[in-house]
Order: structure tokens, then sequence, then C-alpha cells
């Protein structure tokens, strides 16, 4: 298996342009697609998840091309659900584009196939099945109950009230509400139990007014969407910088000498995971902040007792960078961790221990203390993107550190060791 080597390091330093948004980056795609005009959609990421929603746009009908090394992308609005007749959808394993997709098919009224990488048949989607039965869709599993690959048969989405369980994603929850404006009725979406990963929700909702969609919102309890309406292309839409991708640089400089400063993302952007660089605080570095910056120093850093269920993405960020503070992390409230890319919960405190960093793994929780010299190990990655960025910073100890499938960075981030190496000295 290919595999690198990285460290031991002892600096990061420099200043950092992070790409696009993944969240921010399927969710315009797809409400560009449903409004009416055309949409220049500039600093879009390119990667895997988003190739998977642009190939399944293309098979789709939907026109678009893509310029600058696939960085802008421009697309005609369709003003109005999708029409195509047929879709077979191989989605890979990204879930901003498999979840919101199979709401989103349901408006039209084609046959629909959507299937994915084998992690991704593993990952539960009955939630949002569900709901979507009770708004009159005829959907289907075709093997396991609960789970990808699905049928739909779309004939519209019906109005009225839906309930949906909000605790194993909210990506479920963010599907409803991209497809309501479009739906036959008004519809109210109330919430089921805890909802998971909340900002994720007020990235949805920006990013539907963005397109001239305003929602309801009853303290994230339940959502009123006017049905029959139209998406409106702002035109020009740029999408800001991924924060759970600068959260490796803000760590990295948060652990070793130096200074980083991450352009992109600040106290301006809608995404959840800019509250990383707050925890960082917490465990002592010093953190700057513009309206679309972030730098982190290095100061000693100390262990933190979190829930960490807002920023669930970044929290692996944590759980490395507390081999470098004093005293024991508790990353808690991060019990869809199990659904992700792998069960991350496991396969953390797994490879941590490899390490031979002191870890306990419970059904919702991690804590990890740190010892004075880590081993060095080749981590294996479990084709988790995360994974392999958040082991990078393992390098900055006294030992180097292997990663097993680096390219694995795909799904959200292909060029992370590129720029990592850029930044770091040894
Ligand atoms: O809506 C989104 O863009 C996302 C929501 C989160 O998932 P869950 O809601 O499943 O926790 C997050 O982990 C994922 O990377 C992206
Ligand atoms: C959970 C993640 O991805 P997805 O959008 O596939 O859920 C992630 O990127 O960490």
């Amino acid at each position: 298996m290919n595999s690198i080597t990285l460290g031991p390091l002892s600096k990061a330093d420099g200043e950092i342009q992070i790409p696009g948004s993944k969240s921010l980056s399927n969710r315009i795609l797809l409400l560009a697609t449903l409004a009416k005009g055309t949409t220049r959609i500039t600093n879009l990421l390119d990667s895997d998840d988003i190739r998977h929603m642009l190939d399944s746009l293309t098979q789709l009908g939907v026109n678009y091309r893509l310029e600058d090394q696939g960085t802008t992308c421009v697309l005609e609005g369709l003003g109005g659900p999708i029409q195509a007749d047929f879709g077979d959808l191989f989605l890979g394993n990204a879930g901003t584009a498999m979840r919101p997709l199979t709401a989103a098919l349901c408006l039209g009224q084609g046959e629909f196939r959507l299937h994915g990488e084998p992690r991704m048949h593993e990952r539960p989607i009955g939630d949002l099945v569900d709901a979507l039965k009770v708004l009159g869709v005829d959907i289907q599993y075709e093997g396991e109950v609960n789970y990808p690959p699905l049928r739909i048969k779309a004939n519209g989405l019906n109005g009225g009230e839906v309930s949906i369980k909000g605790n194993i994603s909210s990506q479920f929850l963010t599907a409803i509400l991209m497809s309501a404006p479009l739906a036959q009725q008004d519809l109210t979406i109330k919430v089921d139990g805890e909802l998971v990963s909340k900002p994720y929700i007020d990235i949805t909702l920006h990013a539907m007014k963005q397109f001239g969609v305003e929602v309801e919102n009853q303290n994230y309890q339940a959502f009123i969407v006017k049905g029959q309406q139209t998406y409106q292309s702002p035109g020009d839409i740029m999408v800001e910088g991924d924060a759970s991708s600068a959260s490796y640089f803000l760590a990295a400089a948060a652990i070793a000498g130096g200074k980083i400063k991450v352009h992109g993302v600040g106290t301006d952007s809608v995404q959840g995971d800019v509250k990383f660089a707050e925890v960082l605080e917490k465990m002592g570095a010093k953190i700057t902040y513009g309206p679309t910056w972030v730098q982190a120093e290095r100061q000693t850093l100390k262990g933190v007792d979190l829930d960490m269920n807002h920023i669930p993405d970044a929290a692996m960020t944590i759980a490395t960078t507390a081999l470098f503070a004093e005293g024991t992390t508790r990353i808690r409230n991060i019990y869809n961790w199990r659904v992700k890319e792998t069960d991350r919960l496991s396969a953390m405190a797994t490879e941590l221990k490899k390490l031979g960093a002191e870890v306990v793994e419970g059904e919702d929780f991690i804590s990890v203390t740190p010892v004075k010299t880590l081993q060095h190990a080749a981590i294996d990655t479990y084709n988790d993107h995360r994974i392999a960025m958040c082991f990078s910073l393992v390098a900055f100890s006294n030992t180097p550190v292997t990663i097993n499938d680096p390219g694995c960075t795909s799904k959200t981030f292909p060029t992370y060791f590129e720029l990592f190496n850029q930044v770091t000295q040894s």
C-alpha cells in the first residue's frame, strides 16, 4: 500500500489559502440547479465529494461548465425540479451528495437509483427515507433496509407535516429543508429528539437564503417552509474556505513553534467548524481573527473536556492535538463518529493507541492522555480523509509518523499534503 512518512518536524509557519468548503460547494451546486437563472460559483472545492455531485448533475441533464481548474462553475439553473426521466447515480462516500440528492430527486417525475462506495452502503439513511415516504414518495431499499442503494419513483413531494429524527445525521434535515420550497404545499418539519451537528443546519439555511428562500426556524425544533416557491439564482456566489480543512493548519501552528494564518475562513464564516479555533484557544493557543482569516500561534497546551457535538469533523483534529497537551483531553457527545467514513471512534482509538497514548473509547466519547515519547507507527486511515489529515500532526513529536494511503484526502482536500509540506519544517 502507498504510504508517506512525515517528520520529525519542529516548525509550522506561513500563510495558507484554504480551498472551498465541501458543505457549501455541494449545497450551492444543488440549489443553483433548482434555481431560476445562471449561477457563477467561484472558489468551488475541487475534490471527490464535489465531483460525485457534478457527475450526477451531468447525468441528470444539468448544463454547466467548469473553469479555473474546476474551482469556478457556471451552471444554468432549471428554475424548478430536475427534469430527467432516469438516473443511475454513483455518489462515492459523499454524504452531502447522497442525502440532499435523494430528497431533491423526489421533486421530479423520473426513476432514479442512488448508490455509492461499499462504506456508503453501511451509512444509515432510514430516517430520511421514512420522512420522504410520509411526504408521499415511492422510495425503496435495493438491499438492506435503512441503507443505500435506493430506488426512487418520483412524483413530487407533498407538503403538510413531517417528523424527522435528528440524532444520527443533520444531513437528513438539510436534505428535506432544501427540497421543501419546491413541495406541492407548505411543509412543517418537526425534529424528533436531539439534533446532532446543529451548525450544519445554519449552513443550509444560509445557503437557501442566498437563493432567495426564507425558512421559519422555531428554535431548531420545527421548521416551516412555504411550498411552490422558486429559488432565484444570486448570479455570482463565492464559496468560503473549508473550516474543517483549516483545522489541521491551525492545530499545526498551535503545536509547533511558529505562526500560521489561514485565509478563507474567519469571523464572517457561516460554518460551525470555525469554532475549532475557540477550542484551540481553550487549550491555550494564541488565536487572532479577521473577517476572512484566522491565525494560530503556539503556547503551552493543556487538555480540555468538552462536548463537541457541534463540530464533529474538526473534533478529530482535537483528538491528535491532545497528544501535545498537558493532561487528558475528553471529547464528548460524538456518537455519530461511528456512522461516518468509518467507525471513527473505534478507528481513532486504535490508531492513537499505536502511538503509545492512553486512550479510552466510550460509546459516545474518546479521551486521550499523552505520553512523553510517542512511538513511530504506521497509521491506517480506513479510507477516511480526516484520519490521514489529523494524524499528520504527529510529525511534530520527536518521532516520525507514517500515514498509509494518504491519497484518501482526495474526498475533501486533494492538495492537503502538498500544502502541509509548504508550511512545515524539520
Ligand atoms: O451537512 C453537512 O455538510 C455535514 C454535516 C455533518 O454530518 P452529520 O450531520 O452527519 O454529523 C458533517 O460531519 C459532514 O462532514 C458535513
Ligand atoms: C462526515 C464527513 O463527510 P460526509 O459529508 O460524507 O458525511 C466528513 O467529511 O468528515
